[in-house]
Order: C-alpha cells, then structure tokens, then sequence
C-alpha cells in the first residue's frame, strides 16, 4: 500500500509537485502519467525517500517516508529512469554486488530464478555492455526485484525503447503484477498506461489532475473521436458515442476519422495541451 497526502515539493522557485494525495492499493498497477517536468521522478524520489518533500507525509506499507527512512527502503525495489548498471560487469555479476550490498537473503538461487524470469539466463555470464536496450532494461527491473519486495517503483521502465521491445517489458510488468506486486509506474506513452494500469494518474505541472480507471477517464470526455480538417487545421470533436460520431461526420466531410477517445484526449481535455 502506497499513500501521499498533501505532498508538495519546492526547489528554490521551481514548486515540482503541489498538494499530491493518493493511494494505491495493495497488487494494483498504478501509472502516473505526464509530460516531462510534470513532477513524475519527484513522486517516486519523495516515495523512495531520495528526497524529502517540503511538506506533506507518505507511507509505504504503513511507514512513514521521511520518519521512518530505513524501515521503507527494506519494503520496496526501485528501477530509476536512468540505467545505471555495471556496463564492464555481467549481468550475474551485477546482481551478485548487489545482492550482496543488500544481504539478500539465498542470493544465488535468487538471482537464478530472477535471470529466468527476464529470460536473461543464457547472456547471464555475458558483459552488460554487449546487451540491447530491452536486456539492459529488463536486467534493471530483476535488480530491482532481489529482496523480494511487495512494492516495486519502476520510473519509465520503457522510455528510448521502440514498440516491439517496449511490449516485452509489459510482459514482465504484468507477471509481476500477476504475482501481487504493488507497482507504481511513471510514464509519458499514453499506450502504456491505457494498456498495461489498473488506474492512471495524470500529473501536470505539479498537480494531479485527475485519477481512475483508463476506461473510466475515457468515459469522462466522451468515448469517441471526431477528427477533421478545415481550412487546413485539425479538428478533434469529443462525442458521447459511436452513433453520435456518425451523425456528426455526416455533416462534415473533410478527412474525417472517427476513433476511440484514448489517454491523450482526456490530457487534451484537461489541460488544452498534448501529452508529447
Ligand atoms: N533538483 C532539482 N532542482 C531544481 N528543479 C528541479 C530538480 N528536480 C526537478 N526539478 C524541476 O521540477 C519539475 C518536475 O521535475 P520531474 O523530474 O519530477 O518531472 P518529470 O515529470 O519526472 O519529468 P521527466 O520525465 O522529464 O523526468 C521540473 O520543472 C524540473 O525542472
């Protein structure tokens, strides 16, 4: 279980989150979505206790982040944006350090089965440098798993990937979240919080502006799409439903396309910006 109440964070002028309250329930899939600076990486360094808010409390599986620093760190893995692995080592050998650093309990059939896991088995005694971005990746969110932990921070586990490859790490995230996991995610691809999350959270400038289901904050602007062109600008028109969509395109006939309302509208919708 994850809880944020009232967390704010001020960098000398610059206020990088304002005012966040949420929860996260046990083995749900969380995703915080937002554009870059939207504060995403300031949540998760506060929730990791990287960084201290300038006010507001949270708690991991009931301890508090700032009071309790060395009681949460025992309770969750986290995998940073950036891949800060030992590119001159093994895969093995990064895990075993590691491993090692924390006291991983039974470490070696540990890593084993995590290796398994990744499908990493057969480069585990290859040099990370050699790995592809996926593998690289895909070895960062094992790093992140060897205690064991219950709750597993994961700070744009697909950021740089192209979409094949991106999709192999939503396997992953989805076994882990099969197996009761609570994950909190950050991304800005709009696929990977509609397709992957129990509920998304859309973060702007700070503020948190909206949270539910994908499904039900599509609902929120309408289920449908009206795109077309006039005058040589785009258009995008939010309808309730399919049979309204028709009715409306009947009138217009300029390169219409009739979609689904996806994650992006609703960022449109709220913020009269896009996400990327
Ligand atoms: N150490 C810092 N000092 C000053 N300002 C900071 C610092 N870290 C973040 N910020 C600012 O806080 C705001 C939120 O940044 P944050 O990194 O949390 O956003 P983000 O949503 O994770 O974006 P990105 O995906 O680009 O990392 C931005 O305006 C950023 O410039």
């Amino acid at each position: 279980m994850i809880i944020a109440a009232g967390l704010t964070k001020i960098y000398l002028s610059v206020t990088a989150l304002q005012d966040l309250n949420l929860q996260v329930a046990p083995g749900e899939l969380f995703a915080l979505l937002g554009p870059n600076g939207a504060g995403k990486t300031t949540t998760i360094k506060i929730l990791t206790t990287l960084t201290k808010p300038t006010r507001g409390q949270a708690w991991i599986q009931g301890f508090d982040v700032v009071k309790q620093p060395l009681l949460v760190k025992q309770r969750f893995g986290v995998c940073p944006q950036e891949i800060n692995l030992d590119k001159e080592l093994t895969a093995y050998e990064n895990l075993l350090i590691y491993g090692k650093l924390y006291q991983t309990q039974d470490l070696k059939n540990r890593i084993r089965e995590l290796l398994e896991l990744g499908e990493l088995t057969t480069r585990a005694h290859h040099l990370v440098r050699t790995f592809s971005g996926g593998q690289q990746r895909r070895l960062l969110i094992l790093r992140a798993l060897l205690s064991r932990p219950r709750v597993l921070f994961l700070d744009e586990p697909t950021v740089g990937l192209d979409p094949q490859i991106r999709r192999q790490i939503w396997d992953l995230i989805q076994q882990l979240h099969n197996d009761g996991i609570t994950i909190m995610l950050t991304t800005h691809y709009i696929e990977e919080a509609e397709k992957l999350c129990d509920r998304v959270g859309i973060l702007n400038q700070g503020r948190l502006i909206a949270v539910d289901s994908p499904q039900a904050l599509m609902r929120l602007v309408g289920g449908y799409v009206v795109e077309s062109t006039d005058n040589g600008r785009r258009h995008y028109q939010l309808v309730r439903d399919r049979d309204q969509a028709y009715a409306l395109a009947q009138e217009d006939h300029q390169g219409i396309i009739i979609r689904q309302a996806n994650l992006e509208d609703v960022f449109i919708q709220l913020t009269g910006q896009r996400l990327q």
